[in-house]
């Protein structure tokens, strides 16, 4: 028995999309990766909306490692109901898709700034077969998850824009069902959302992963 994440076409896929993400950022990116790291920081803090737009040709995808564990948790889940910050080209959403393919269905809201973007992930869910799971919404996640969202979330992504971490969990506590799941990646660049989760009071438990290529963070809200 093979899951759909292991299925010819959603394989073959994600092989040929990481493969290209390698070598696409590494063009993309490397006039951002010359600068100095306080530059590189000041950019992506001060004005996140037009770092993503200078390097809207790169997917700057989850690791292949973080894509499985987002498979396994939503399939452990049992998740309907997933809320993903930050498309691209939909490396991470193909993964979260087959999870909820092979859990039995249900939706993924996804939401991206870059329109050309969001037509790329949409040909990527389509090639995979997955598009139906998938709805994309185009502009700032502040705004795009701010209305029409369920209650009873299952799990988060975060994988936009850092400074948007804390306020977009603001706004999406009130929606997350008990023990909803939240991912973080680069989430040592988003400092005040880890110390929110790390609050007892605020009722999650965080796990960071220790991972040393990647920086992620893993909460459960337990209360
Ligand atoms: C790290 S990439 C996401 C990678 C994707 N999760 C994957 O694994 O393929 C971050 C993306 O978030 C988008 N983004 C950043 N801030 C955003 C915001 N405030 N609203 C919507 N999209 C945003 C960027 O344009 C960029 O494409």
């Amino acid at each position: 028995m093979t899951t759909t994440l292991h299925s010819p076409p959603v394989a073959s896929l994600l092989t040929h999309l990481f493969a290209d993400a390698r070598k696409t950022d590494a063009a993309v990116l490397a006039p951002f990766s010359a600068l100095p790291a306080e530059e590189r920081r000041a950019r992506l803090d001060n004005d996140p909306r037009a770092f993503y737009a200078s390097v809207a040709e790169a997917y700057l995808p989850v690791s292949e490692k973080l894509g499985q564990l987002l498979y396994a948790l939503t399939r452990a889940r049992r998740a309907r109901t997933v809320v993903e910050f930050g498309t691209s080209f939909g490396i991470s959403t193909v993964h979260l898709a087959a999870a909820l393919r092979d859990g039995g269905g249900g939706r993924i809201i996804t939401t991206e700034y870059e329109a050309s973007k969001v037509r790329r992930a949409k040909e990527h869910l389509t090639q995979a077969g997955l598009v139906d799971l998938v709805e994309f919404r185009v502009g700032d996640a502040l705004e795009t998850l701010r209305t029409d969202v369920p209650d009873g979330i299952d799990l988060v992504l975060f994988d936009g824009a850092k400074p948007l971490y804390l306020p977009l969990l603001r706004l999406l506590e009130p929606k997350l069902g008990p023990g909803a799941l939240l991912v973080a990646d680069n989430v040592k660049m988003s400092p005040a959302f880890a110390a929110h989760l790390a609050r007892p009071e605020h009722g999650y438990v965080t796990v960071p992963l220790p991972w040393e290529d990647d920086d992620c963070l893993f909460a459960v809200r337990a209360a």
